[in-house]
């Protein structure tokens, strides 16, 4: 994991640069960024000189009893009208914005995990990781939304604001400056505390994610272990803490919010002072007192705004680490530098040496495995002892420490998986495990996972081919992960999806365990094919004993190797200790 996720798990404030890091994602969008802050300036900008003309107009009237010029009432109307526009404009804009940045974080997010998968997702829970990639990036939307093109607006209209208070009366920017510098530093004073009571939202959001789809996922069993109600009490626990770390977030808010005004109302009535000192002295013309008051509270309106922002976005730190985290993890199997192409025909499979650990102790500590072009070899060992390890590194979802793992033409050189590119690899060698997962569709959706191309026929022929249900239309909807399947006919969707793929090596780990024998020696009759490595894991003799060759997997190595005859024939094998027949 890391540092910025852990630092995130544990609810410690995240990396300050984690909000800086978002900015890049707005450079594929400069045009649009640009638009988001004319049109946020157009807004604020409007309102201001609105205002100030407005109360000015007023001023006038009421000291020399004179009715507004038409001119000005046309131009009042205008800023009205613009001003009405440019906030349409600017809601759109930034929000428009905003989805098409979140939009690609989300692809962004999930390629991350694609890249590290399944390695960096096997110690997360799934919840966690959906949090991230959906809730986490959600909140990154007030962001993208409300705090660049704010910030720039309300920083250039305080500008001219200013500008314009100095030109009236020079001594009226002194009051308004110092309250703007005020609130501007307001969200930076507590910015660890407001950093590190975001990140405990978002801890605790990510852990009640966790619990709801983990329980959600085993209602069943949970059912049958009569743990519903305990259940139930843990999510109404953590959905307790969510609601607490959300309420001392809004309570820091409201005090700040307080404070804001506060300052705002101090300005204003510096601003008044100044001006009505300036206007009994003579120095200045009775109607910009109301002026100059409604401009110092214009300008400061929208940096208290953006002071608030600012605040929030501050509290999304975390979101932004854990996005950040995921968006940046390293490819855990890096794609070739300059692939190499697989020779047609029959591939097959060695292991040279090969050492792997998950951060231990190694599982695999020099493991040497030939399988010929075309051959059946069954790897047996007791549970634990690295079969499916061996699995996941030939269809290179980890890299070995040491050695090498290769696909050994029949003629020509062997060729490093390392080497191969991530979709050819993926179409040489298929790995089909115990449990793997159907997708909520119907079956010849899901049998068209693997052969997108692939017609009905096809579908049909292969799917009988492997004996999933005779009378199963390809319009039965599977259900998620298959839900609505026997385990064995699970299985069998598996198989036949993993046929259409037709793979030149094919890894079966422990994929038939669910179906009775006869049903596992006709899928055995079924998966065979002119040229076709086949390598099986599994633990039911009569399965192993089909294999051409079998080999046996002991404390991290190869500790015998030959036919079902060879070994079996061996008193005080290897293979009889797996198998639990006594010598
Ligand atoms: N993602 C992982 N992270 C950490 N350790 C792991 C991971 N996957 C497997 N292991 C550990 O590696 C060892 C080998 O696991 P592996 O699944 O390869 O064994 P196996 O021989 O296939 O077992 P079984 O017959 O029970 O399926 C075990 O001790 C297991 O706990």
């Amino acid at each position: 994991m890391s540092t910025a996720t852990a630092a995130t798990h544990e609810g410690d404030a995240p990396a300050r640069g984690a909000l800086r890091a978002l900015l890049p994602a707005l450079a594929a969008h400069r045009a649009m960024t640009a638009r988001t802050c004319a049109a946020a300036l157009l807004e604020q900008g409007s309102l201001v000189t609105l205002v100030t003309l407005a109360a000015h107009t007023v001023g006038t009237a009421v000291i020399e009893g004179k009715a507004p010029s038409a001119a000005t009432v046309t131009a009042l109307a205008a800023l009205v009208l613009v001003r009405a526009l440019a906030t349409w404009r600017e809601m759109d804009l930034s929000h428009d914005l905003a989805y098409r940045v979140l939009a690609v974080l989300r692809v962004r997010v999930f390629d991350g995990l694609a890249r590290s998968a399944p390695a960096r997702i096997a110690g997360r829970r799934s919840g966690d990781l959906a949090a991230t990639a959906m809730a986490d990036v959600e909140a990154l939307e007030f962001f993208y939304a409300h705090t660049t093109a704010q910030l720039l607006a309300s920083a250039t209209v305080l500008t001219g604001g200013c500008l314009v208070l100095a030109v009236v009366e020079p001594w009226l920017p002194a009051a308004v400056l110092p309250v703007a510098a005020l609130l501007a530093a307001a969200p930076f004073a507590d910015a660890r505390g407001r950093a590190a009571r975001g990140a405990r939202t978002r801890t605790a959001v990510a852990r009640l994610s966790a619990d709801t789809v983990e329980t959600v996922d085993g209602l069943r069993e949970l059912l049958a272990l009569g743990q519903l109600a305990e259940r139930r009490r843990t999510l109404a626990e953590h959905g307790r803490q969510v609601g607490d770390a959300q309420r001392a977030e809004a309570t820091r808010e409201a005090v700040a919010a307080s404070v804001r005004d506060l300052l705002i109302v101090a300005a204003v009535l510096g601003v008044v002072a100044a001006a009505a000192h300036s206007v009994t002295s003579g120095r200045l013309h009775g109607a910009w007192a109301p002026a100059a008051m409604a401009l110092a509270l214009a300008v400061l309106g929208p940096v208290a705004e953006s002071a608030r922002a600012l605040s929030q976005a501050v509290a999304l730190r975390a979101a932004a680490s854990r996005v950040g985290a995921a968006v940046q993890a390293p490819a855990l199997a890096p794609p070739p530098a300059q692939p190499r192409r697989l020779p047609p025909g029959p591939l097959g499979v060695r292991l040279h040496q090969v050492r792997f650990d998950y951060g231990g102790q190694p599982v695999l500590d020099g493991v040497d495995l030939t399988v010929p072009p075309g051959r059946t070899l069954a790897l047996v060992g007791v549970s634990g002892a690295g079969k499916s390890t061996c699995a996941h590194l030939l269809a290179r979802f980890w890299d070995p420490s040491q050695g090498t793992v290769q696909l050994v033409p029949a003629h020509g050189d062997p060729v490093d998986v390392r080497d191969v590119a991530d979709a050819e690899l993926r179409r040489a060698v298929v790995l089909v495990g115990q449990e793997t997962p159907l997708f909520h569709g119907t079956l010849a959706e899901n049998l068209r996972l693997a052969a997108p191309e692939a017609d009905d026929d096809l579908l049909a022929a292969t799917a009988r081919r492997c004996g999933v249900d005779r009378n199963a239309a390809m319009d039965t909807l599977v259900g998620e992960r298959g839900a609505t399947l026997s385990g064995g006919q699970r299985a069998r969707i598996a198989l036949a999806r993993a046929l259409l793929v037709r793979p030149r090596v094919l890894v079966l780990d422990e994929s038939t365990a669910h179906l009775d024998n006869t049903g596992d020696a006709r899928i055995a009759d079924a998966l065979r094919e002119e040229g076709r490595t086949t390598i099986v894991i599994a633990h039911r003799p009569a399965t192993i004993r089909r294999a051409d060759r079998i080999a046996v997997l002991d404390q991290g190595r190869i500790v015998e190797e030959g036919t079902w005859e060879d070994l079996t024939s061996r008193p005080g094998s290897a293979l009889d200790r797996v198998l639990g027949i006594p010598s």
